[in-house]
């Protein structure tokens, strides 16, 4: 049969751009369908506007530390409207810097707006164009998850909290994930009230359990209510111009009074209104389960990206993507390995990890070792002013092997990603030892980790 593609990627953020790129590159006629905006979640509603965010929560800290550098600035205030602005223009920036347009005209691949949606396993319908392809590469992303609960119109997802009109006085976060996590930074730094919810018995559940416990302290120290292993959400109610928000933990009724609530309570694929049902690609929970090789339960359609539910982070959906491209044009015989992807969150302070965490480690061998080295060994975070923090390893009984890294403290997450870079290269334990940092910087905390490690 003649298709009128080769590749169909379906969602144009960072798994669907690469898989596009790829399969191009590889001489495949290839089309990308994007209902929304290129970029996807991380450009537009995710990483970057978190990170600039991220970066004014940062910047009214220090001003208001200032005087201490003697410098005198007047009381500082935030203007929102003002911050929202800055967002979105710096996302316009990166967007820009990303140059879609220019890549998909010199690999002629072809953008179709609309809402894609399979009738066929080689067959897709965007508007009134029915398309075929020979392969089809869903990399549709997910969104925030509204819990079924009375009154969850009210509560705000994380996509839309730039849509707040004015900085919450009180702001109750549901979700101590990433994205919660990050919340719970920008708020509290720009003065709001924050409380922070979760089923789960601790916040940052994917996390080295030392990690997770210093980001609370972290959290707890400035003032941020963080109560974990709650029984569930019950209501939001509007009541006289504020939000009432009940909850339950073992067995009490609870509720709080505050300005706004985020919900950011998980990231379910976007399935709804797919057709994954035409085609027959098997769902499970509320992702698309894939084989080694980004294969879906229809060989010919592979899913790249979070909507697969392997690991939801831009380094992964890129690698997918262009895994995927690979076995959709060339034969299904690459893997993307997820054990050296770092990752971490820019909160205050900031925290990271890549490979094991010391409980995986020690599910695996009880005779491996972990050592932790307080940031303040190396002088920069003093210098900083930014002592507190911590770099744990994670090693191999032979002390051969670094098995994980995990950081809390400034610059974390650039730390955790020099010790991957090390363990992508195969470096062992002795040899990063041996590694001579520039001084004074955060990195240095690596070699006497490495050294402490090493000496038991
Ligand atoms: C607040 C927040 C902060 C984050 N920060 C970070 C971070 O700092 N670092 C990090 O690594 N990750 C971060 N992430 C995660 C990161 O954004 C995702 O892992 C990444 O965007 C996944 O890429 P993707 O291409 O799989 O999906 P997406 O980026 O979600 O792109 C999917 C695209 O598919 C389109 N689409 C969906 N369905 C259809 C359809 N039927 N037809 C046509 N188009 C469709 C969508 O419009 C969208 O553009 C963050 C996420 C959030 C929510
Ligand atoms: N910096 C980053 O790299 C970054 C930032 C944000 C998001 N992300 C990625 O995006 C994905 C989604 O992250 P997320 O934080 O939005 O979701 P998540 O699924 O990782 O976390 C959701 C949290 O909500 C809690 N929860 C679920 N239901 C609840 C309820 N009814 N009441 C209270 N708490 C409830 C869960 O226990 C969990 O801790 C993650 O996989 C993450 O990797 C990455």
């Amino acid at each position: 049969m003649e298709y009128t593609f080769d590749v169909l990627v379906i969602g144009g953020g960072p798994a669907g751009m690469a898989a596009a790129t790829r399969a191009a590159e590889l001489g495949a006629r290839t089309a990308v369908v994007e209902r929304s905006a290129l970029g996807g979640t991380c450009v537009n509603s995710g990483c970057v506007p978190s990170r600039v965010l991220a970066k004014t929560a940062r910047l009214f800290r220090e001003v208001r530390t200032a005087y201490d550098y003697g410098i005198v600035v007047d009381e500082p205030a935030v203007d929102w409207d003002r911050t929202v602005q800055r967002v979105r223009a710096t996302v316009a920036r990166v967007l820009a810097s990303k140059g879609y347009g220019a890549t998909m005209e010199r690999l002629a691949i072809e953008l179709i707006e609309g809402d894609a949606e399979l009738t066929g396993d080689h067959r897709v319908l965007v508007g009134d164009r029915e398309l075929t392809a020979a392969s089809i590469i869903l990399c549709v992303g997910g969104s925030g998850r509204r819990l079924p609960i009375d009154g969850a119109e009210h509560a705000v997802l994380p996509h839309e909290v730039l849509d707040l009109e004015r900085l919450p006085g009180a702001v109750a976060i549901i979700g101590g994930g990433h994205t919660g996590a990050q919340l719970t930074t920008i708020f509290d730094a720009l003065g709001s009230q924050v409380l922070l919810l979760d089923l789960a018995p601790r916040i940052l559940m994917t996390e080295d359990e030392d990690v997770a416990a210093a980001v609370t302290a972290g959290f707890t120290g400035k003032g941020v209510e963080v109560e974990t292993g709650i029984g569930g959400i019950d209501r939001i109610e509007r009541v006289d111009g504020h939000l009432t928000l009940s909850w339950e933990h073992d067995g009490d009724r609870r509720s709080r009074d505050v300005d706004a609530v985020i919900m950011a309570a998980g990231w379910p694929a976007n399935l709804p209104g797919l057709g994954l049902e035409s085609a027959g690609v098997r769902t499970a929970g509320s992702f698309i389960p894939v084989d080694d090789y980004l294969r879906s339960s229809v060989p010919h359609i592979f899913v790249a990206g979070d909507a697969n539910g392997l690991s939801m982070l831009v380094q992964a959906a890129v690698v997918e993507g262009e895994t995927a491209a690979e076995n959709a044009v060339l034969g299904a015989t690459h893997t993307s390995p997820h054990h050296l992807l770092p990752e971490g969150g820019f909160t205050d302070p900031d925290y990271a990890g890549v490979g094991l965490t010391e409980a995986k480690a020690r599910e695996r061998d009880a005779e491996c070792h972990a050592v932790t080295v307080p940031y303040a060994v190396v002088e920069r975070p003093i210098i900083d002013d930014r002592e507190q923090g911590f770099l744990k390893l994670v090693v191999d009984r032979r002390r051969e092997l670094i098995l994980g890294a995990h950081a809390v403290g400034e610059n974390a997450v650039e730390v955790i990603t020099a010790v991957a870079a090390a363990m992508a290269g195969g470096t062992d334990l002795s040899t990063l030892a041996r590694v001579k940092f520039a001084y004074p910087t955060y990195s240095a905390v690596i070699g006497h980790a490495a050294r402490a490690a090493l000496s038991g």
